[in-house]
Order: C-alpha cells, then sequence, then structure tokens
C-alpha cells in the first residue's frame, strides 16, 4: 500500500488519478500538523507553503518522490532530495497562463491606478483628478526571462501594442523573431524599458538581479513587477529607490518571506501587491494538480516520469526504447561489483551501436544503482547513484564508441579497484533479451538473472566434471551453463545459472576440487 500525502490544499479533483489506485491511500494536511505518520508517507504533493527541508526529509524516511503542484522548486531542498535517491517533479506548465495573465493584470492595473482608486470609490469618494494613470500602449515593457511565462506575457503585450525588449541569456534569436520581441543584453532592458517584469527563477545568479546598483540603471518613473520569486528584486534596494522618487511604482505578487507582515514595501502607497496568486486560478490549479498526480502514479506504476528535476527527461517512446537497456545496466552494474571484490576508484561505461544515440546517462546512472545496491546499506537508483559515487570518490566515465564487437548494440564496464580491474559486456538481442557476451576478457555468453556462480579455472580436462560431481552430491540441479576461454590450456571461466543459491560449505567444496583460481556467487 503506498501513503501518500497532499499537503498546501492540492485541489481535490486533481487528486484522482491517487485516488482512483487500489493499493494507496491519500492523506491531506499539513507536515507539521502532527497528524500523519511522516515516516510511512511514499509520496508528498506539495505547493509552495509546504518547505521540504533536509530535517523534514530526515522525518520522511519512505519518501520516494516529491511533486510540487506548480512551476518553482525552490521549496524543496533538491540536493537533499537527491541524495536519498528521492525524485523530484513539478507541473511546469499548468499555471502559465494563469500567471501571465495575473502579470498583465497588475501592470494595468498598477498604471492606472486601480486597487487605489477602488478602494477610495468604496470609501465614497469620486476623486477623478487623483487616479490619472498612463497607457500600455506604445510603452516599452522589458521583460527578464523569457520562459513560459514570459512568452505568454510579450504575446499579450504584443496585442496592446506595446514594444516588447528581452533579455535572456538562453534566448534564441529564432524565438525572439517568433516572439516578435528585441532580445537584448539587461543593461539595455533596464536602461530602456518602460516597465520591467522579471520571470526567471530564483537561483544564486537571479537573487538580488535588481538590486542598488542595477536599478540606478533603470529609466527615472519606471515600473517595475514581479510575479515570479521575492528577492529577484531586492526590496530593500526597491522600496528605497519607491522612496527616492526614481522608481514610480511597484507590482508584487511575491515576497522574500510570505506572508510578508509588516513589510516596509506594503507602508509604501505606490506598491500594490497579492497574496502570491499568480497561479491562483481553477484551471491553474486543476491543471497543475492533475499533472502532478498523474506523475505520482505513472512512478508508481514503475513507468517513465516526465518533469523530474533531477532526472533526466524521458517521453514514453523514448522510455520504450531505453527500456531493455535499463535493464541491462542495472545487471551489469551489479555483476562487476559482486564479481570484483573489494573497493573501487572507478567506474567507465563504453556505448556503441544502436545504444549509443540513448540517452545514455541516464543508462550509466542505472548501472551504478546496480553497483552500489549490494555494497551500501542506503537505498540507491538513479537519482542518487551518482552523488554517492562522488561521496565515494569514485570516478565516473562515459563514452560512445564506434567499436560494438560484432553486436547491433553494446555496452561495456570497466571498474577499476586497487588490485585489479573487472570488464563486463552485455548487449540486448531483440527477441532474446539482455546477454552478458565478455566477462573480464573471456567470451562467454548468458542471460543475466537470478542465482550465478562465476568461476574462473585453469583450462584442463575434468575440471568441469568435477565441478558437476560436487554440486549433483549436494543436490544442486544446474539450470544452465556456459563456459569460456582465451586459448587452450589457459584460463577459463564457467559461468552457472541454479534455482537456488550456493550455501557457502559448498563454495568451499567448490574451492577445493583442484584448478580453481576463483569462485564468486552473482545474485540478480
Ligand atoms: N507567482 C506565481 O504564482 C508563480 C510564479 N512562478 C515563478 O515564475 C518563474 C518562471 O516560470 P516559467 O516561465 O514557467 O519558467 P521557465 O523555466 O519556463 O522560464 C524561466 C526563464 O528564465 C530564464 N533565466 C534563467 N536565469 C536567468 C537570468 N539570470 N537572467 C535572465 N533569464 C534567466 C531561463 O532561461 C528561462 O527561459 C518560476 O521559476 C517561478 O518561480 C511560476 C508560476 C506561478
Ligand atoms: O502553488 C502556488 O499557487 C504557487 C505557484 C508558484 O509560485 C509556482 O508554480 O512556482
Amino acid at each position: 500500500m503506498y501513503h501518500i500525502l497532499a499537503a498546501d490544499s492540492i485541489k481535490e479533483e486533481g487528486l484522482l488519478p491517487l485516488l482512483e489506485m487500489e493499493n494507496a491511500v491519500v492523506y491531506r494536511g499539513q507536515t507539521d500538523s502532527g497528524e500523519i505518520p511522516l515516516e510511512r508517507i511514499d509520496a508528498l504533493l506539495v505547493r509552495s507553503a509546504t518547505k521540504v527541508t533536509n530535517e523534514l526529509l530526515d522525518r520522511m524516511p519512505s519518501l520516494k518522490i516529491v511533486a510540487r503542484a506548480g512551476v518553482g522548486v525552490d521549496n524543496i531542498d533538491i540536493e537533499a532530495a537527491t541524495k536519498r535517491g528521492i525524485i523530484v517533479v513539478n507541473a511546469p506548465d499548468g499555471n502559465t497562463i494563469s500567471t501571465a495573465e495575473h502579470t498583465f493584470a497588475m501592470m494595468a492595473s498598477l498604471l492606472r491606478n486601480i486597487p487605489h482608486a477602488y478602494a477610495s470609490v468604496k470609501n465614497y469618494e469620486w476623486k477623478r483628478n487623483q487616479f490619472i494613470g498612463s497607457e500600455l500602449y506604445g510603452k516599452t515593457l522589458g521583460i527578464v526571462g523569457m520562459g513560459r511565462i514570459g512568452s505568454e506575457l510579450a504575446k499579450r503585450a504584443k496585442a496592446f501594442e506595446m514594444n516588447v525588449r528581452v533579455f535572456d541569456p538562453f534566448l534564441t534569436k529564432e524565438r525572439a523573431e517568433n516572439l516578435g520581441v528585441i532580445s537584448s543584453s539587461f543593461e539595455d532592458v533596464l536602461k530602456s524599458s518602460d516597465i520591467i517584469t522579471v520571470h526567471t527563477p530564483l537561483t544564486k545568479e537571479t537573487k538580488g538581479l535588481l538590486n542598488w546598483e542595477t536599478l540606478k540603471l533603470t529609466k527615472k518613473g519606471v515600473y517595475l513587477l514581479n510575479c515570479a520569486r521575492g528577492g529577484i528584486i531586492d526590496e530593500e534596494a526597491l522600496a528605497e529607490f519607491i522612496e527616492n522618487g526614481h522608481v514610480a511604482g511597484a507590482a508584487l505578487d511575491v515576497f522574500v518571506t510570505e506572508p510578508p507582515g509588516d513589510h516596509p514595501l506594503l507602508r509604501l502607497d505606490k506598491v500594490i501587491a497579492t497574496p502570491h496568486l499568480g497561479a491562483s486560478t481553477r484551471e491553474a490549479q486543476l491543471n497543475v494538480a492533475t499533472q502532478v498526480a498523474k506523475a505520482v502514479r505513472t512512478y508508481f506504476e514503475d513507468k517513465p516520469v516526465s518533469n523530474s528535476i533531477n532526472l533526466p527527461a524521458m517521453s514514453r517512446d523514448i522510455y520504450e526504447k531505453i527500456r531493455p537497456f535499463h535493464q541491462l545496466a542495472v545487471q551489469m552494474g551489479s555483476i562487476v561489483s559482486q564479481c570484483l571484490k573489494e573497493g573501487v576508484n572507478e567506474i567507465s561505461v563504453t556505448y556503441s551501436g544502436t545504444v549509443a544515440s540513448l540517452e545514455i546517462s541516464y543508462l550509466t546512472k542505472a548501472l551504478l544503482s546496480g553497483f552500489f545496491k549490494n555494497r551500501i546499506d542506503t537505498s540507491v537508483n538513479e537519482v542518487n547513484a551518482v552523488h554517492i559515487a562522488k561521496d565515494l570518490g569514485i570516478v565516473i566515465g562515459e563514452k560512445v564508441s564506434g567499436n560494438s564487437s560484432g553486436y547491433a548494440n553494446s555496452m561495456s564496464v570497466t571498474v577499476k579497484g586497487d588490485n585489479r580491474a573487472f570488464t563486463a559486456r552485455g548487449t540486448y538481442i531483440e527477441h532474446y533479451g539482455p546477454r552478458i557476451v565478455n566477462l573480464d576478457g573471456f567470451n562467454i555468453d548468458f542471460h543475466p538473472e537470478g542465482n550465478l556462480l562465476y568461476i574462473q579455472h585453469m583450462d584442463r580436462p575434468g575440471v568441469i566434471g568435477r565441478v558437476g560431481n560436487v554440486l549433483g552430491e549436494n543436490k544442486i540441479n544446474i539450470a544452465t551453463m556456459q563456459v569460456g576461454r582465451k586459448e587452450v590450456g589457459g584460463e577459463a571461466i564457467m559461468v552457472l545459472t541454479f534455482d537456488r543459491p550456493i550455501e557457502d560449505a559448498i563454495m568451499s567444496k567448490l574451492s577445493e576440487t583442484g584448478d580453481i583460481v576463483s569462485l564468486n556467487r552473482i545474485l540478480l
């Protein structure tokens, strides 16, 4: 049974994909309410109120997925989640239109004094001269951050015949042309805009993007909007620039601390504000709740989850192509881990043939998860495998090669330890499944599954018979057996599969049969 917590008033209707699951129980409430069995929660759905901190994650040891019903994930400690192997997903486009429309409404309200005029009329006043505003028509709107929301806002501004200048380091010339906007430098946007609005995520780079220095570059009488995240416009600097008359007014949907309490900006008449309402429409809330509920369900159904923040994005089609190799990668990681029983310094994976054109970084992560599974206590998956490798000081290599050794596709992994290295090569054969085709330089061909025994021995008459005898005497049925050697009379290998694991006592007997170099049980 999966235990799912929907916090932060996520729209109930959107939770339907989860409520319909027979093997799930959905709790509603806050993580700090004391009423939720946090230690049992497998999936946590949040908006922006819940802060998913390292401490909260410590109290949720069963947590596997955090889903943000919205865009910004700055309320989630992604690093801490990733380290624990917790997948983080968001709903990137469900509230785009709502937020763009809200920003537009804020802009119009600000320039036409609507909140102030409304309050005055409600106070039975009729002061028409006091609320003279400005047209949007012909004004230059500067948009910082031309992603989904910035682009939708630009379209609306164009419809109002505004000039749109934008700054986004990742905006291509072609996209700017398609949107009919002028792509400029940040400085140019600051200097030329009558109204500036920010639509970037809150990151180390964007925190205080508009600050004491950069605000000086703006036009006197500029209007500023922040419907993205508190802190992208430095709040203290903004208050000062409004008070000294440089900034004509500001519209804020977001604050560094929410709710902002008795905030200096709220005492200023030229500031209009809403309580983080950008995404607060029926449509957006249904969209984002449904998107994340579907993502969580998909995850529990063991299917690829789109919109993951800490895993490569993958469509269903791409996942279907990568799926067979994914299983092979996990098995190969596990095989090399069990065959080289010592600390390793380096793990290098080489892809060739058809697999090389797929999302190989995902396969490398899968291989690492297979490698670490039997080595460390922490639960390992594709999300945290690279972190774990880094923490252990293991160097990860990943490359594509033109040499697939005659196979349509091939994955090869070499692990280097303090004393020796070990290599395995695998391939996936259509209608035949995953095969391991080389172990430690020996050509072989076996299906990587179940209870395996990997024996390195001298290529001498009678070795195979003696191994068979020991197993037979101990009533162990050999399911399959493959042999490989490099040269006659040199070293050789056997890979046997069984219906049950081989006990320690039998392993000792096998090691004493003569001409055995090494024995390794492999459990896949
Ligand atoms: N007020 C509200 O209720 C809502 C607020 N938001 C906020 O709006 C932000 C933007 O949302 P979307 O447009 O959906 O995200 P997005 O990811 O589509 O767009 C963000 C854009 O910012 C650009 N960017 C990043 N760093 C930059 C920098 N230093 N300078 C200029 N541009 C930079 C990126 O290239 C990207 O194009 C979100 O991160 C979120 O914090 C989102 C939804 C609702
Ligand atoms: O959940 C909300 O209403 C906040 C939306 C938001 O800020 C976001 O999606 O980034």
